[in-house]
């Protein structure tokens, strides 16, 4: 469980988050959707220690996380898997040393024990090892980066996982797998999720619950069934801006 309590960020003059508080919940994909610049990625750092908040709480399990310092963060940063935009996977390793990355930095687990964990990690994600694991990043498809870029997130077993635009620069299909593979994963292993999106197809598939930030608030928050139904003005202009969407909506 993550607790967000009245949440503010800004850079120089500009309030990007104004008072966020919300709540996710293990076991289900939370989503934090909004317009560009609405301050998502913003939120998504400040959670994990990438920016520091200039005030409220962000607390993990019931602990305040930005009031430890940078010792005191490291057991749940060992919780914390990630995959941000364009999967991030490090060039010069290949698919093996990539998977291994936070084995090394975080564990004293042997080669072998590692090699299963990867081993497993890439079947979990339906990747064959034999056929992956030497290759570089630049010899896989956008698709198998981003399965690539989970199995490592999930290397860990992380009891939390972040993803910030898992589908950038997929093809619809393919965006699809991606998000099915999170919400299998994050049910199957009880991790609390958070995906920040902006895509629709993503919202209606997998927002069990979901936050809708505007002009760097909440401004709305309820699940995807509740979308067809909302009527937040904001919310509807920005779900229902395209023709696709639009038909999904309820009369
Ligand atoms: N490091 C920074 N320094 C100054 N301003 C920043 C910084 N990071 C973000 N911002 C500003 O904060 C606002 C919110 O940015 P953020 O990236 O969180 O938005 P977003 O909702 O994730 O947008 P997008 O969907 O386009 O990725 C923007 O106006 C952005 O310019």
């Amino acid at each position: 469980m993550i607790e967000l309590s009245n949440i503010t960020k800004s850079f120089g003059e500009k309030t990007v988050l104004d008072d966020i508080s919300a709540s996710f919940r293990p076991g289900i994909t939370n989503l934090i959707i909004g317009g560009s610049g609405s301050g998502k990625t913003t939120l998504l750092k400040c959670m994990v220690g990438l920016h520091e908040v200039d005030s409220g709480e962000v607390c993990y399990s019931g602990k305040d996380f930005t009031k430890m310092d940078f010792r005191e963060r490291i057991p749940i940063r060992k919780e914390i898997g990630m995959l941000f935009q364009g999967s991030a996977l490090f060039d010069s390793m290949n698919v093996e040393q990539n998977i291994m990355f936070p084995m090394d930095m975080f564990t004293t687990m042997s080669l072998k024990e590692k090699r299963e964990r990867v081993n497993f990690c890439l079947k979990r994600v339906s990747l064959d090892p034999a056929d992956v694991n030497r290759k570089m990043p630049s010899e896989l498809s956008g698709g198998m980066k981003k399965r690539v870029g989970i199995a490592r997130a999930i290397a860990l077993k992380p009891n939390y996982l972040f993803c910030d635009e898992p589908n950038s620069g997929l093809d619809p299909l393919t965006a699809i797998v991606i998000d099915k593979l999170i919400y299998e994963i994050t049910d199957e292993y009880n991790m609390t999720t958070v995906v920040v999106t902006h895509d629709m197809n993503s919202v209606m598939e997998i927002g069990e619950n979901v936050i809708f930030l505007h002009q760097g608030r909440k401004w709305w928050e309820g699940t995807k069934e509740e979308i067809r139904r909302t009527d937040n003005k904001e919310l509807n202009d920005f779900v229902f801006a395209t023709s696709f969407a639009k038909n999904m909506k309820e009369d």
